[in-house]
């Protein structure tokens, strides 16, 4: 009983640092916030050490004077991730010479699903993260596609992995998410993963690293994500479904829009917090969004520039417009994108940690 009193004014004490810290965020009551593992708590909260402390500010202010809105910008946060994952990992090589494998499929040629891809394997090399990448051609057929996962969820010494997503037409996306082990799904995109981080208090192995990554952006500027009307722009499951379920449990208010939705511009200029996740190049204008709003774009679209055919990455958000009504406002390139990869590494350290008794 002592024990458990100890732990839990640990956890107390814990809170009220992080609140001292992040100012902003507060729990209504400690115990409804049940503890899921080193760097898997109930609601997603950003390290003391992880989030960078001059990107913190005192009093977020929900307002735009006429000015530009300020910029929440990732790579920042995204490097201190980065090199947390390193520390940890080079610690587990000298421990006991094991480190994280993650592996990576890709089914056909698209070029945005390339480029990602490089990302991601760019990144695990950095901190120490070995990959492997299964290739197959556009028209496998769907068991071809069943194998390949079902031989990296039987390999010991791969603990994630990533089916690069959309997949061709031909192949039942759900069906290969299902099969997908949940312990070794760092996408988080498996239903037991997706349901268990829809019901408060349940414990998902993993949460989609572009949700976390939006909440990350969010706390480590300090913006206030309790009782804020959110509107989220697209029910996708790699984003916008699980980044509606990680805001309801960090108590938004949370509407989502969709390609049924008629005029969403009166929606979006409700919202404190609009999160754009359409994949449509500046479909979200400055006028859909509220004076003093906090923007989070997730878009990231290659769109070619009909002069120098060279392509260039362009947000769901037109940002000049924006920029100009918002408070505050991620880039794209450079906000929401670095810091959704560096999740993964961090799902993946975590999913290697577990499988060899580290938490
Ligand atoms: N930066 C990051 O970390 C990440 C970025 N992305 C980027 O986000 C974008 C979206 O990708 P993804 O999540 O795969 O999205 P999907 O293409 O799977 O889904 C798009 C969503 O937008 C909705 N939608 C489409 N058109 C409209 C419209 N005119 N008005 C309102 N809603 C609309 C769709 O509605 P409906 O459901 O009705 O079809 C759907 O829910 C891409 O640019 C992608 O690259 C994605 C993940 C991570
Ligand atoms: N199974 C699966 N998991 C995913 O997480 C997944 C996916 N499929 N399919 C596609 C989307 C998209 N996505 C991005 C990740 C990083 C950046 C990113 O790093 N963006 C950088 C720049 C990218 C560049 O230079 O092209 C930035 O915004 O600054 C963008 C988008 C993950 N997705």
């Amino acid at each position: 009983m002592k024990k458990a009193l100890q732990s839990f004014s640990k956890v107390v004490a814990w809170h009220r640092n992080l609140r001292k810290t992040l100012h902003f965020h507060s729990f209504s009551s400690p115990p409804s916030c049940t503890f899921l593992g080193p760097n898997l708590p109930d609601v997603w909260v950003p390290k003391e050490n992880t989030s960078p402390h001059t990107l913190l500010q005192e009093n977020f202010q929900w307002t735009n004077d006429g000015r530009s809105a300020a910029i929440l910008e990732g790579k920042t946060i995204a490097k201190h991730i980065k090199m947390e994952v390193t520390d940890e990992i080079s610690r587990m090589k000298s421990e006991i010479g094991k480190f994280p494998k993650l592996a990576v499929v890709l089914v056909g040629d698209r070029r945005d699903s390339h480029t990602f891809i490089h990302i991601k394997l760019k990144a695990c090399d950095k901190v120490g993260i070995e990959t492997v990448v299964s290739q197959l051609p556009e028209n496998c057929t769907e068991n071809e596609l069943l194998d390949v996962v079902s031989s990296f969820n039987d390999d010991q010494d791969v603990h994630g992995i990533v089916v690069q997503l959309p997949l061709p037409q031909h192949l039942d996306e759900e069906r290969i998410m299902n099969i997908v082990n949940p312990e070794k799904d760092v996408d988080g995109f498996h239903p037991l993963n997706i349901g268990n981080l829809a019901i408060r208090g349940r414990k998902p192995f993993f949460i989609p690293c572009a949700s976390k990554s939006c909440i990350e952006l969010l706390l480590s500027h300090g913006v206030e994500i309790r009782g804020k009307r959110v509107v989220i722009i697209g029910r996708s499951k790699i984003a916008g479904l699980p980044t509606s379920l990680l805001l309801q449990r960090h108590h938004a208010t949370v509407s989502l829009v969709h390609s049924y939705t008629t005029k969403p511009e009166e929606i979006t200029a409700e919202a404190d917090i609009v999160v754009a996740d359409v994949g449509i190049p500046n479909v979200v204008r400055g006028n859909w969004i509220k004076k003093g709003a906090v923007v989070i774009d997730l878009g990231t679209n290659q769109v070619k520039d009909p002069n120098s055919q060279v392509f260039r990455l362009t947000g769901d958000v037109c940002f000049e417009e924006a920029v100009k009504v918002a408070s505050a406002i991620t880039p794209v390139p450079g906000g929401v994108g670095p810091v959704t990869i560096s999740m993964l590494l961090s799902n993946t350290l975590d999913s290697a940690k577990r499988a060899f008794g580290m938490v």
